[in-house]
């Protein structure tokens, strides 16, 4: 099955906590700090890997959990930083932070990574925070903890080949027969368009994405302001398979079929016939359609001269005569034909790059139902997950990070009194004017 969404949940590793110790040298009886500092957690890694062609690992694998750093160590012994795990997507993998909706990575190439999940940085010990005035300071922070997010992977699901012709020649019933697996796939964000593909396995296992492309350039010709990306599809597909119908339903004549389906792809302006072009002369099983092949050969033949005219496959979509070496050439064409891009590759750069900010929110005042003030935010509970409240030196600290961040100041601006209760997730205090 060829899957193209998938949720996940990342969650880094939580940096290595600083560690209070202090040097116990003979005959000193008070040596100085020696707790050293705590490792680096482990991000998340996504990593492009060429050989993967669907989302379906996530369907049963969708959490995961960087490792934590070491702890800090007496005698000033660092904590050793966590490996980062890397996870393999494929490429044309788009991760979205699943609450925002905001792009994290829009992963193409292959080897290609962004870190989805940064790993915490390790707490400090207390050798970091002597002075003068504090030369045997027990203050540790704990590590910081690691990015924690929920994600949403979507897979591009890239047309290598396009299916035109005129309405039915038999395109869909072409399509139904070659598809190994129907992708399911959404509507894009911009339309409510979903384009008919379906994925492709020739006889000696090669793959490819096969569309319906007339479906996409409707859309495309339609929507005002289609993204980049919905335009990539046509981008990438790189062989065009024009069906015509060789029985002349409905009095239709072959040629004049063509021509005028030519005129349309031009008209596009996508390069749509700078591709190459193989000529599915479909409908093979009916009784005029041996007749009307003979002429249609003789009229692709004075059209082109000596130029290379295309190939001409005569098919029977109806009892699959045909179609097995029909792909098989489409596959071999593929190999040798690169994309052709329709934009310059700055625009693509700009697009492909994924950006990973760090948003947050200083400190936010609420209140409980019985008044208690609640502090909350993003940086704060941070400061607060890595102060040691083991040490009443490090809650000193910490008492300091808040009144330095405005929060003593803001929370007696909305009127907090001495001795009004102020909770900070589980943990109350008394406020101190
Ligand atoms: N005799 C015969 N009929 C066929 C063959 N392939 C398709 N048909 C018939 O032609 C009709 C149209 O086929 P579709 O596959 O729906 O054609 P289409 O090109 O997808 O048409 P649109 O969806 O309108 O673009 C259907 O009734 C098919 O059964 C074939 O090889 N031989």
């Amino acid at each position: 099955m060829f899957l193209d969404h998938a949720k996940v949940h990342v969650k880094a590793g939580k940096g290595g906590d600083g560690m209070v110790a202090f040097r116990r040298e003979k005959y000193v009886p008070d040596g100085g700090p020696a707790g050293g500092d705590g490792g680096r957690g482990g991000s998340i890694i996504f990593e492009v890997d060429p050989g993967l062609r669907t989302l379906l690992d996530f369907r049963y694998n969708r959490n995961f959990r960087g490792k934590p750093g070491e702890n800090g160590m007496s005698k000033s012994m660092f904590g050793r930083g966590a490996k980062d795990t890397i996870v393999r997507v494929p490429p044309g993998t788009i991760v979205r932070n699943a609450e925002t909706k905001e792009l994290i990575a829009d992963l193409t190439e292959p080897g290609q990574q962004a870190v989805v999940a940064r790993g915490g940085r390790g707490g400090r010990g207390n050798n970091r925070f002597a002075t003068a005035r504090n030369p045997a300071p027990e203050i540790a922070e704990n590590g910081e903890p690691g990015q924690e997010l929920e994600l949403e992977l979507e897979l591009k699901v890239i047309a290598d080949v396009g299916l035109v012709g005129f309405p039915s020649v038999g395109k869909s019933t072409l399509l139904s027969i070659v598809s190994k697996a129907k992708p399911k796939i959404a509507a894009y964000h911009f339309t409510t368009l979903v384009p008919n593909l379906g994925m492709v396995q020739t006889r000696s296992g090669e793959e490819f994405v096969m569309a319906d492309l007339p479906g996409l350039i409707e859309g495309a010709s339609q929507g005002v302001g289609l993204g980049i990306q919905f335009l990539r599809h046509i981008e990438r597909t790189r062989v065009i398979l024009h069906v015509i119908d060789m029985g002349g339903t409905e009095g239709r004549d072959p040629f004049d079929d063509y021509e005028k389906i030519n005129k349309e792809l031009e008209s596009y302006q996508l390069r749509l016939l700078e591709r190459p072009t193989v000529i599915v002369a479909n409908k093979m099983d009916v009784a005029e359609a041996e007749d009307n092949l003979e002429i249609f050969k003789q009229q692709i033949a004075e059209k082109f001269g000596d130029d290379e005219a295309p190939r001409i496959f005569p098919i029977s979509a109806w009892s699959t005569t045909g179609v097995a070496e029909l792909l098989d050439y489409t596959a071999e064409v593929l190999k040798d034909t690169p994309e052709f891009p329709l934009f310059d590759e700055e625009e693509v750069e700009s697009s492909v790059l994924y950006k990973f900010e760090e948003n947050q929110e200083q400190f936010t005042i609420g209140r409980d139902p019985d008044s208690t003030w609640v502090l909350g935010g993003e940086r704060l509970e941070k400061l607060f997950n890595m102060t040691n409240f083991a040490h009443d030196e490090s809650i000193m600290r910490f008492a300091r990070q808040l009144r330095s961040m405005g929060v003593d100041e803001k929370l007696r601006a909305k009127g907090a009194k001495d001795g009004d209760m102020v909770r900070i997730m589980t943990y109350h205090f008394e406020f101190v004017d």
